[in-house]
């Protein structure tokens, strides 16, 4: 994988978008940003909070000013949040600025590693791993729409993902 200049990654939670967005931009001598991140140093407060105060509607209008602005920046991986693909601008925005990896993990797996994980609110309510159903039925094919290129990862680690990614690439 040579040549890239902005490289954004889309996927479910717990797909391991900001673990092994850190390690690829490492492997390709970028920069590292995570949307998350940056939402919530803007804000002064974390995610549960902005979902507690501000709604789901909130955090996606805050989200959408974000991905508008980190699309832009060069020599950088960005991984988004899993629900980015939600509204159609940022749709357009990711699809038409950089090359876009849909990292893909098996519901099993998405539910496996983001068990007990207090830090995302729409998993926080009566069955989590029915919600996560319901979100990958809604958000897999526009994944599957913006993304250049698409990886499983249920079966490895971080690190070989990265590297796969790394020697696979066009
Ligand atoms: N390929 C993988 N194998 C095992 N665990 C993983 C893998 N990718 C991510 N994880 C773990 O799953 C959790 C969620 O990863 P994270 O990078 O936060 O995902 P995302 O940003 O896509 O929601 C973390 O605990 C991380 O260590
Ligand atoms: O899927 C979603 O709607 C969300 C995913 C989270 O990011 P990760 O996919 O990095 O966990 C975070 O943006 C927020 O909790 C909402
Ligand atoms: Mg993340």
């Amino acid at each position: 994988m040579s040549n890239y200049n902005r490289v954004f990654l889309v996927g479910p939670m717990g797909a391991g978008k900001t673990t092994i967005g850190k390690l690829l931009a490492r492997g390709l001598k970028l920069g590292f940003a995570d949307s998350d991140s940056e939402i919530e140093s803007r804000t002064g407060a974390d995610i549960a909070w902005i979902f507690d105060v501000e709604g789901e509607e909130g955090f996606r209008d805050r989200e959408e000013s974000v991905i508008d602005e980190m699309t832009l920046l060069d020599h950088t991986v960005l991984a988004t949040g899993g629900g980015v693909v939600m509204r159609e601008a940022n749709r357009r925005v990711l699809a038409s600025r950089g090359f876009v990896i849909y990292l893909h993990a098996t519901l099993d797996e998405q539910i496996r590693r983001t068990r007990g994980d207090r830090s995302r609110p729409l998993l926080n309510g009566d069955d989590p791993e029915a919600k996560l159903r319901e979100l990958f039925a809604l958000r897999d094919p526009f994944y599957r729409d913006i993304a250049d290129h698409v990886i499983d990862t249920d079966s490895t680690s971080p690190k070989v993902i990265a590297q796969r990614l790394l020697a696979q690439l066009p």
